[in-house]
C-alpha cells in the first residue's frame, strides 16, 4: 500500500481521538453516574473505540516510512496503549471480573470480533532486532558449550536374561514374518487358480458388462462428488481450493510490506545523519549570534531594572528557568515584583501551607457532603499526554503540504525548529553562567554589594541525599560483568530459551454469548480469545512499552489458573516472544538443589533479579506455583524444600519498580493445595483459564490438523468432532492428533481421507477435564478477593446500584422520591 493510505489511517485515528477525548475531557466535568450498567457501557464503549485506534495507529507506525512522523505517532500510539490498559483495570475494579463482554457493543458499533483483538505492535521485537540476535548467539555458544562439556557417554547395562529374551523376541519375530510371507503366496497361488478357473466361463460380453458397470460407476460417482463440492463453493458454504493458498495479491502485500520496513532504517539513518549536521551547523553559524543576542538583552535588562527600581534586580535561578524568565514578555517592575511576591511566599510557606491545608480539607469535607452518589471515572496519567499530542498533531501535521516529498523523507525545517530550541537552552545555560557572574561584578562595582553563595550549599544538600540512597541496595556481584551472570544462569538452567510461539498461535474462538448469559444471570465462562486479549493487555503491552509499564496500572505478578494442558505455559512462553523478553524459571522443581542454603538463596535471587532488571524486559516463571505456598508440604516432595522461596520473593518483589520491565508468571493446576491468603497476596492478577467451548475446539482441531500435515476435507466432521470432545483440553487435542496423523497415515490421505471416526478411540483412552475438577476451579476462584468481590456485588445487586461506599445515601434518596 501506498504512503497515503498509511497517511489517512493516521488522520483517522487522530479524528476517532479528538472526538473521544471531547467526550472524556468535557467543558463541564460529567456527573456522577448512578446506574452501575450505563456506566459499565460507557467504560466498554470506550475501551473498544480507544482498541480501534490502537489497530489503526499500530499499522500507521509499523509502516510509515517518515521518520519524523513515525516519532509523533509512537507517542500517540504508547499513550493509547496506556489509555486502554487505564480503561480496562477500570472496568476490573466496576465489574469485578477480569473478563468482560462485549459483543453486543461491538454489535452496535457494527464491528467484528477480530476487531477487538489486541494488536501487538511489531515494534516490540522489530527495534531490539539486534539486541535480540546477539542475545540468541550468546545463547547458542553457552549451550554449545555446555554440550561439549557435560555430555557423559550413555551406558546401558543389560542382564544376561534381558540380552536373551531380547534375542527372542527378534528371532521370534523374524520366523513369524517369513511364515506369514509363506502363507500369503500360498494364498495368493490359490486365489489366481481359482480366477483362472472361474474365467473359462465367463463370455467375452459378460466380460464387458461388469467392466463397463464397474467403471461407469466409478465415473457418475466421480462426476457427481466434484459438481456437488462446485455446489457448495457456489452457495459459499465450502472453501475454494484455490483460496487455501495465499494468493498473488497478498504475498506482494507481505512483499512490500517488508520492502518498507526496510525503507524505514534508511530514511532513519538519513535522518540521524541530518540531525548531526543541523546541529553542528545551528552552533557554529547562528551559535555565537545567538549568544551576543542573549548578552545584549540581558544586559538591556539589568539596566533597565536599575533605572526603574534604583537596584540591580536578582538574577533568575536555574531551576526558575534562568534568564527565560525574563524574556517572557513582561515590563522590569513586574519581574521585580513577581520575585519580591515569590520571597514574600518562600518566607510564609509553612504557615501559609498549614493554612491552605487545612482550607482544603474543609473544603473536601463540604465537597464530600455536596458529592453526589454515584460513579466516577479514575483519574488518567495519560489523557493530558494525549490531548497534547493531538494538539501537535493538528497544529504541525494535519494540513502539511507534502506534494513535494514523494519519498516520505524528513523535513529539515522542523529539524532546525526543534533543535534550535534545544541549542537556544544549551546555550542559555552558559550564558547564565556568565551574566550571573558579570551581574555580581557590576553589583560590587555599583552598588558595593557582595553576591550570596545559597546556591552551592543547596546542592550539595541534594547530593548528600542521593548518596544515602545509593548506599542501602548492596551489590553482591558489583565485580562482575553481566555477560558472566547471564551464563552463569543459562548453566545453571534458571535462564532459559523461550520456545518459539506467538500470541496468535494460542488458537480460540470469540464467546458470542457473553452479554446475553450475563442478561439472564448466567456467569458465562470465558472463551480462549479473551484469554488471550487478557494475557496480551496484562503482560505483553506493559512489557513491550517501558512508557506504558512505567504509568499504566502496574502488574508484578500474574498467576494463571487452569486444568493441565489449557496451555498456561505456551502462554508464557509467547509472552516472551512477543516482546523479546528473558525467561527465568524459579519453578520450585527446577530450583530445587540449587544454590543451597540461606546465603545461596540470597544469591540465586540477586543473581535472577539483577540480570532481570539489567537486561529487561524479563519473565519470571514460576510453574507449579502451588508448591511455594503449600499448605502442607507433601512426605515425597519434602527432600525438593517447595516453600524454599516463599518468604524471600515477596520481599525482593517490592524493590521491583515502575521502570523495571519485570514481571512474575505463576501457572497452576492445582490451587487448592496452596494456601489461598498468601497465594493471592503475593499474585496480583489471577487469571482463571478454562477448558476450550466448542467454537473453540473446532477451530483447535481445524488448525491442528493442517499443522500436524493433515488435510480438512468434507469426509471429515469437524463439528461432530468439536461436539464429542467436549471436556478435553487442547493438550489432550495435541497429543490425539500427533498419535493419528503418522507419517505413514499421512501417505494414505488421498485414497483414504481422515475421518473424524478415528479420534474417538485415542480420545476415549485419556480422561477429560471432569465437571466437578472445573466446579472445584471455579469455587477455588470464587475466594479470590476478587471472586468475593464479584459474589458480593450479585447478591446486593438490587440495592448496589450506586457505588458501594455511597450506596446507603443513594438507597435512601431512592426511597424519598
Ligand atoms: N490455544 C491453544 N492453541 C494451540 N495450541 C495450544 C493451545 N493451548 C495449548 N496448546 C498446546 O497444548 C499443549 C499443552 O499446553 P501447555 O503445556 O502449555 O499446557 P499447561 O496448561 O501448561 O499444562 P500443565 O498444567 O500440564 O503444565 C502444548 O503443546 C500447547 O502448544
Amino acid at each position: 500500500m501506498s504512503h497515503s493510505t498509511y497517511n489517512k489511517l493516521w488522520s483517522e485515528a487522530h479524528y476517532e481521538l479528538s472526538c473521544l477525548l471531547d467526550e472524556e475531557l468535557p467543558e463541564e466535568p460529567l456527573r456522577p453516574e448512578r446506574d452501575r450498567v450505563v456506566f459499565f457501557q460507557r467504560l466498554a464503549t470506550f475501551y473498544v473505540r480507544y482498541v480501534q485506534i490502537f489497530r489503526k495507529l499500530e499499522e500507521a507506525y509499523d509502516q510509515s516510512v517518515h521518520p519524523q512522523k513515525r516519532r509523533v505517532i509512537r507517542q500517540v500510539l504508547d499513550g493509547v496503549m496506556g489509555r486502554v490498559l487505564e480503561l480496562k483495570n477500570e472496568m476490573v475494579e466496576k465489574e469485578f471480573s477480569e473478563y468482560h463482554y462485549m459483543d453486543d457493543i461491538i454489535q452496535d458499533l457494527k464491528l467484528t470480533p477480530e476487531d477487538l483483538e489486541i494488536p501487538i505492535p511489531k515494534y516490540f521485537i522489530r527495534e531490539r532486532n539486534k539486541v535480540l540476535q546477539d542475545r540468541e548467539r550468546m545463547f547458542a555458544a553457552i549451550l554449545n558449550q555446555m554440550d561439549v562439556t557435560e555430555k557423559p557417554p550413555v551406558m546401558r547395562m543389560l542382564t544376561l536374561e534381558r540380552a536373551i529374551k531380547v534375542i527372542q523376541v527378534a528371532e521370534r519375530a523374524r520366523q513369524g514374518r517369513l511364515r506369514a510371507k509363506f502363507m500369503r503366496e500360498i494364498h495368493k497361488d490359490s486365489e489366481r487358480q481359482r480366477k483362472a478357473e472361474e474365467q473359462e466361463e465367463v463370455s467375452t460380453d459378460q466380460a464387458a458388462v461388469c467392466i463397463q458397470k464397474v467403471w461407469r460407476g466409478f465415473m457418475q460417482r466421480k462426476i457427481t462428488k466434484r459438481l456437488r463440492e462446485e455446489e457448495m463453493i457456489f452457495l459459499g458454504m465450502a472453501m475454494d481450493p484455490k483460496l487455501s493458498y495465499p494468493s498473488q495479491t497478498k504475498l506482494d502485500t507481505i512483499n512490500n510490506e517488508a520492502n518498507r520496513r526496510i525503507r524505514q532504517d534508511e530514511h532513519e539513518d538519513d535522518y540521524q545523519k541530518s540531525i548531526g549536521s543541523v546541529i553542528y551547523q545551528l552552533k557554529e553559524v547562528e551559535g555565537p549570534e545567538m549568544k551576543e543576542t542573549m548578552k545584549d538583552q540581558i544586559r538591556q535588562w539589568f539596566i533597565e531594572c536599575r533605572d526603574a527600581t534604583g537596584s540591580f534586580p536578582d538574577y533568575p535561578e536555574e531551576e526558575d528557568g534562568g534568564s527565560s524568565l525574563i524574556f517572557a514578555e513582561k515590563t522590569p517592575e513586574e519581574l521585580a515584583e513577581e520575585l519580591a511576591a515569590k520571597e514574600e511566599e518562600d518566607a510564609n510557606k509553612k504557615p501559609k501551607g498549614k493554612e491552605e491545608t487545612k482550607e482544603k480539607k474543609k473544603k473536601e469535607k463540604v465537597d464530600d457532603e455536596e458529592e453526589e452518589p454515584g460513579l466516577k471515572m479514575l483519574p488518567s496519567a495519560y489523557l493530558a499526554d494525549l490531548e497534547r499530542e493531538h494538539k501537535t498533531f493538528s497544529d504541525i501535521w494535519k494540513n502539511r503540504n507534502e506534494s513535494k516529498n514523494f519519498s516520505q523523507r524528513h523535513d529539515l525545517e522542523l529539524i532546525k525548529e526543534e533543535k534550535r530550541k534545544e541549542i537556544e537552552v544549551e546555550i542559555r545555560k552558559q550564558v547564565d553562567e556568565l551574566m550571573r557572574q558579570e551581574l555580581a561584578n557590576w553589583k560590587l562595582a555599583v552598588d558595593k554589594e557582595k553576591s550570596g553563595k545559597v546556591k552551592g550549599a543547596a546542592k550539595k544538600k541534594k547530593a548528600s541525599k542521593s548518596g544515602k540512597r545509593k548506599k542501602k541496595d548492596k551489590d553482591l556481584t558489583a565485580d562482575r560483568t553481566i555477560v558472566s551472570l547471564f551464563e552463569e544462569l543459562v548453566e545453571q538452567e534458571l535462564l532459559k530459551k523461550a520456545d518459539n510461539v506467538k500470541l496468535k498461535d494460542y488458537l480460540g474462538d470469540y464467546s458470542y454469548l457473553g452479554t446475553t448469559l450475563r442478561q439472564s444471570d448466567i456467569e458465562p465462562m470465558p472463551s480462549l480469545s479473551d484469554v488471550r486479549q487478557v494475557v496480551a493487555l496484562y503482560a505483553v503491552l506493559p512489557l513491550g512499552s517501558q512508557a506504558v509499564h512505567e504509568k499504566a496500572p502496574l502488574v508484578k505478578t500474574m498467576l494463571l489458573v487452569g486444568p493441565s494442558g489449557v496451555g498456561k505455559k505456551m502462554l508464557v512462553h509467547a509472552i516472551c516472544q512477543e516482546t523479546g523478553a528473558n525467561l527465568f524459571d524459579l519453578s520450585p522443581l527446577n530450583v530445587a538443589g540449587k544454590y543451597p542454603g540461606k546465603s545461596g538463596l540470597q544469591m540465586m535471587l540477586h543473581l535472577v533479579f539483577k540480570v532481570a532488571r539489567l537486561m529487561q524486559p524479563s519473565v519470571i516463571w514460576i510453574g507449579e506455583a502451588e508448591k511455594m505456598f503449600y499448605k502442607k508440604v507433601p512426605k515425597d516432595e519434602k527432600e525438593l524444600d517447595p516453600k524454599r522461596l516463599k518468604k524471600d520473593l515477596p520481599k525482593i518483589l517490592k524493590s521491583i519498580k515502575g521502570e523495571d520491565c519485570v514481571l512474575i508468571v505463576g501457572t497452576t493446576s492445582d490451587p487448592h493445595s496452596a494456601d489461598l491468603k498468601s497465594l493471592c497476596k503475593f499474585y496480583n492478577k489471577i487469571i482463571l483459564i478454562p477448558r476450550p467451548d466448542y467454537a473453540s475446539r473446532y477451530v483447535m482441531w481445524k488448525e491442528l490438523i493442517k499443522k500436524n500435515g493433515g488435510e480438512v476435507t468434507s469426509d471429515l466432521d469437524l463439528s461432530s468432532l468439536a461436539k464429542i470432545s467436549d471436556g478435553y483440553t487442547q493438550g489432550h487435542m495435541v497429543q490425539v492428533v500427533r498419535s493419528i496423523l503418522t507419517d505413514r497415515r499421512i501417505q494414505q490421505f488421498p485414497k483414504r481421507p481422515l475421518t473424524a471416526s478415528e479420534f474417538v478411540s485415542p480420545l476415549a483412552r485419556t480422561d477429560p477435564v471432569f465437571q466437578e475438577e472445573e466446579e472445584a476451579l471455579k469455587n477455588w476462584y470464587a475466594k479470590t478477593p476478587l471472586g468475593k468481590k464479584r459474589i458480593k456485588a450479585a447478591s446486593g445487586k438490587e440495592g448496589d446500584e450506586e457505588s458501594p461506599k455511597t450506596g446507603g445515601k443513594g438507597g435512601k434518596k431512592k426511597g424519598k422520591k
